[in-house]
């Protein structure tokens, strides 16, 4: 039999703009060093300003210890960005990381003090296992501080090979988490 292209069938690559599938993606947001809660407001603003994402829900704020890395380091104001998306997750990597940038975080330490640090978690029903880039995130299951503020917000997500986020979030020590006053603003 010849091979005859089938019209019905399209291939992914060719794909484009609004025909991608919108993926259901959360960030993880953390702030130790500066204004903490401002540069976590930077961080929601500016990854939603692209037309290529769309912002659906911004977790309450919580503080908490460093969990790991130097013991001398202030504390923590976390949260957690639900958005979908079309983009890729490395394409969403680099979002995050150019976001760091311009928010004057450096990479001196591990686990070291940062005025921003953006996570992919979870992007959807995709995996991704390259050196520079693991999603669902590797570390998001023993984390209270991704895990506390995700719940709130899509606790019915259900993360690849891990299940649902309430799940994980009730399997986590969540003693230390303390939840803000303080909001962080959904952006316009
Ligand atoms: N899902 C992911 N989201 C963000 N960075 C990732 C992810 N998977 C792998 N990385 C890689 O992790 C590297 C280190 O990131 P970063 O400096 O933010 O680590 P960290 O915040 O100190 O530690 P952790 O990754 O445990 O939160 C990045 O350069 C990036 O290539
Ligand atoms: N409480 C808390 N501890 C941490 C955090 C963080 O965001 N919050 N981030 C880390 C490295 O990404 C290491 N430890």
């Amino acid at each position: 039999m010849t091979n005859v292209p089938n019209p019905n069938v399209v291939d992914a690559d060719t794909l484009t703009g609004d025909l991608r599938p919108l993926r259901r993606t959360a960030f993880a947001l953390g702030s130790n060093l500066g204004d903490r809660l401002d540069y976590l407001q930077a961080a929601v603003d500016t990854l939603s300003d692209s037309s290529e994402i769309v912002p659906v829900a911004v977790s309450p704020v919580y503080e908490s210890e460093p969990a790991g890395g130097p013991a001398d380091q202030p504390k923590y104001l976390n949260a957690v960005l639900v958005v979908d998306t079309t983009l890729s997750p490395r394409s969403l990597m680099e979002r995050a990381q150019s976001t760091e940038s311009a928010y004057g975080r450096t990479r001196e330490v591990r686990n070291g003090p940062r005025t921003l640090d953006i996570d992919v978690l979870a992007v959807g029903d995709v995996t991704a296992d390259d050196d520079d880039l693991r999603v669902p995130h590797p570390r998001l299951a023993e984390r209270a501080f991704v895990l506390v503020p995700w719940a709130d917000v899509d606790p019915d997500f259900r993360v690849p090979g891990l299940g649902r986020v309430v799940e994980l979030s009730s399997a986590v020590d969540a003693s230390g988490m303390r939840r803000l006053e303080e909001q962080l603003e959904f952006p316009s």
